[in-house]
């Protein structure tokens, strides 16, 4: 079941467009990326599908409901992570979760979450004093304080250190296993490899590409090397081969399967001697890069 459908979404601000008709839907119980450049409208998206801008065209649907015409409705079953500068510095990590769990009808615990998100001894504690990472984990832990059934999570690792964001990582996967959908907006690849069952990737106010973040990576791996001594003839008609370049003796075979097993025992039946022998996986980044034209940063 779908529990978001966004169709043909448009928005404008004076004479910039901004979203060109974006569609998607997320599947309930998945976490589902949203990748792409900055300023390709992945926070507008969001936004309006949290009923917090209304799109210019198009229809949205959060469980059934339309976030601008049902925004309570809506509001009440979401979870929104906060960006740093929406909480009071002198505020105490427990007043925070109390009062955000006051909005709700049916909140979680908030003793719980605390737990959970290993900010117990931090309960007392003011935001201001908080490090970056309890600061984080704080907001994940109000995006949940509702018992949300989606939430949105925006930049959920930004400022932690390796070891905390595996930590976050595993609690998020946490969060999905309890039945909870994620909309994750993410720059970090390793990220979305990690934790996305689906990725839509944004250019231009457009979605380009949706897929697993393996089906968007592709199949292709490509094989270099530099040949010292023999002719290297027939490669391309080799199986699970699909291109072959060459400048010089220096070597680009791609290919999908097994193609490299084929590659080297081909070479070494023709006494093709190489060296500098390299075996490529195309990544997500490189499929990123692909199809936004753009690096990623
Ligand atoms: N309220 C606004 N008024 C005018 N222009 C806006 C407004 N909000 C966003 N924009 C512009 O809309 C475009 C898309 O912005 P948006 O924040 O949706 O992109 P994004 O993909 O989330 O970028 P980032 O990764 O940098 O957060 C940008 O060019 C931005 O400057």
């Amino acid at each position: 079941m779908a529990v978001i459908e966004v169709t043909d979404l448009r928005k404008r601000y004076a004479d910039l467009t901004v979203l060109d008709g974006v569609s998607f839907s997320v599947e309930e119980g998945e976490i589902f990326g949203i990748l792409g450049p900055n300023g390709t409208g992945k926070t507008t998206t969001v936004e309006c599908v949290e009923g917090l801008r209304r799109p210019d065209g198009g229809t949205i649907r959060v469980l059934g409901l339309d976030p601008v015409e049902d925004a309570r409705r809506v509001r009440e079953q979401i979870g929104v992570q906060l960006q740093q500068t929406q909480l009071p510095e002198n505020i105490k990590v427990w007043e925070a979760l109390d009062l955000y769990a006051s909005f709700y009808a049916a909140p979680r615990d908030w003793r719980e979450l605390l737990e959970e998100w290993g900010l117990a001894d931090k309960r007392n504690a003011r935001f201001g004093k908080l490090s970056g990472g309890q600061k984080q984990r704080l907001f994940i832990a109000l995006a949940l304080v509702g018992n949300p059934r989606v939430a949105f999570l925006d930049e959920l690792t930004t400022g932690l250190d390796p070891q905390a964001r595996r930590a976050t990582w595993e609690l998020i996967k946490q969060v999905r296993a309890g039945g909870v959908t994620v909309v994750l907006v993410s720059h970090f690849m390793d990220e979305v490899e990690e934790l996305c069952d689906r990725v839509a990737v944004f250019n231009r106010g457009r979605v380009v590409a949706i897929d697993t973040p393996a089906g968007l990576a592709g199949g292709e791996h490509r094989m270099r090397f530099t040949v010292m001594t023999g002719e290297m003839t027939g490669v391309e008609g080799l199986p699970g081969v699909t291109g072959v370049s060459r400048e010089g003796n220096r070597v680009v075979v791609t290919g999908t399967g097994d193609f490299a097993t084929a590659v080297t025992a081909h070479l070494a039946r023709h006494q093709v001697l190489v060296s500098d022998l390299r075996i490529d996986k195309r990544t997500l980044e490189d499929a990123f890069t692909a199809l936004t034209g753009r690096s990623f940063d």
